[in-house]
C-alpha cells in the first residue's frame, strides 16, 4: 500500500541527513517539505524564533504538545544544555513512530522522552510521573482547539511557575483565537506576537510567546 507522508519525510532524512547530526535532519525535513511535500513542521522561518526563545532562555525542563514527525523536537533539543530535558507528547501512534526515529537519527535521543497519549491525560501526571516540579518552557503546537484547555489544566496542576515561557505556533493559520484572547487579555500572562509565515509558504503565521506573571 502506498507510504504515508511521515514516511516519506523520514526516508528522506535517512538519505540525506547525517547520523548524530541534529542540523542536517533539520536541513532535510526543511528541504524535502519545501521541494517535495508540505508539512505541518514548525518550519525554518518560525523554527529560528523558536530557536533563539531556546538559547535565549536556556531551559531546564521543557514540554512540547504535539510532536508530528519531531522536527520541532530535534531542534529545541539540538539547543539544550547537557542535564536538561524535554518531554514530548502525541497522540497520534503513526506519527510517534517516525518522530522516534527522527530523533534517534539526529543523535538527541537522551535529551528527549516522547510520550504517546493525550496531553489531557498526560499533563495531570506530570508531576507523579516524570518527577517534574514545574516547566520552564512550553512549546504549544498540536491540536489548535486544545491550546487554551490545555493551558488551564497546566495551571491547574501547578506546571507553571514565575516566568514560563508558552510558546505557541499557528496564532494566525489555523488560528487559535480563543486561546490568543485568553493569554492577551489575562493578568497571569504578560504576552507578544512573532509575526512570521505559515511553514514553507507566504501565508502569515506567527508565534505567540506568554510569559506566566504567577
Ligand atoms: C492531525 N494533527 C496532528 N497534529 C496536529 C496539530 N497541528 C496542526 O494541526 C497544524 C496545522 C497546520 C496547517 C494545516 C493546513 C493548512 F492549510 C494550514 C496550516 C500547520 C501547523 O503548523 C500545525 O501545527 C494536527
Ligand atoms: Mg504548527
Amino acid at each position: 500500500t502506498r507510504s504515508t507522508r511521515p514516511q516519506r519525510l523520514l526516508k528522506a532524512v535517512k538519505q540525506h541527513a547525517t547520523r548524530g547530526d541534529p542540523q542536517s535532519v533539520i536541513s532535510a525535513i526543511d528541504h524535502f517539505c519545501r521541494h517535495r511535500e508540505w508539512a505541518m513542521n514548525v518550519g525554518d522561518e518560525k523554527g529560528c524564533i523558536l530557536d533563539s526563545v531556546v538559547s535565549e532562555l536556556n531551559p531546564e525542563k521543557v514540554l512540547e504538545l504535539g510532536t508530528y514527525c519531531g522536527y520541532s523536537t530535534v531542534r529545541i533539543a539540538r539547543l539544550l544544555p547537557p542535564g536538561a530535558r524535554l518531554i514530548t507528547l502525541e497522540f497520534n501512534p503513526d506519527y510517534a513512530v517516525i518522530a522516534r526515529q527522527v530523533i534517534a537519527w539526529a543523535g538527541i535521543e537522551d535529551k528527549v522522552q516522547l510520550v504517546e497519549g493525550a496531553s489531557e491525560d498526560w499533563i495531570p501526571r506530570m508531576k507523579e510521573h516524570f518527577g517534574i516540579e514545574t516547566f520552564d518552557l512550553v512549546f504549544l503546537d498540536h491540536w489548535k482547539d486544545h491550546y487554551l484547555p490545555d493551558t488551564k489544566l497546566m495551571e491547574g496542576c501547578g506546571l507553571l511557575r514565575k516566568g514560563t515561557v508558552l510558546l505557541a505556533d499557528n496564532v494566525i493559520c489555523p488560528g487559535v483565537p480563543d486561546y490568543l484572547e485568553y493569554v492577551r487579555n489575562s493578568r497571569s500572562y504578560k504576552s507578544c506576537y512573532f509575526k512570521s509565515h505559515l511553514e514553507y509558504t507566504r501565508a502569515e503565521d506567527g508565534l505567540e510567546k506568554s510569559v506566566f506573571l504567577g
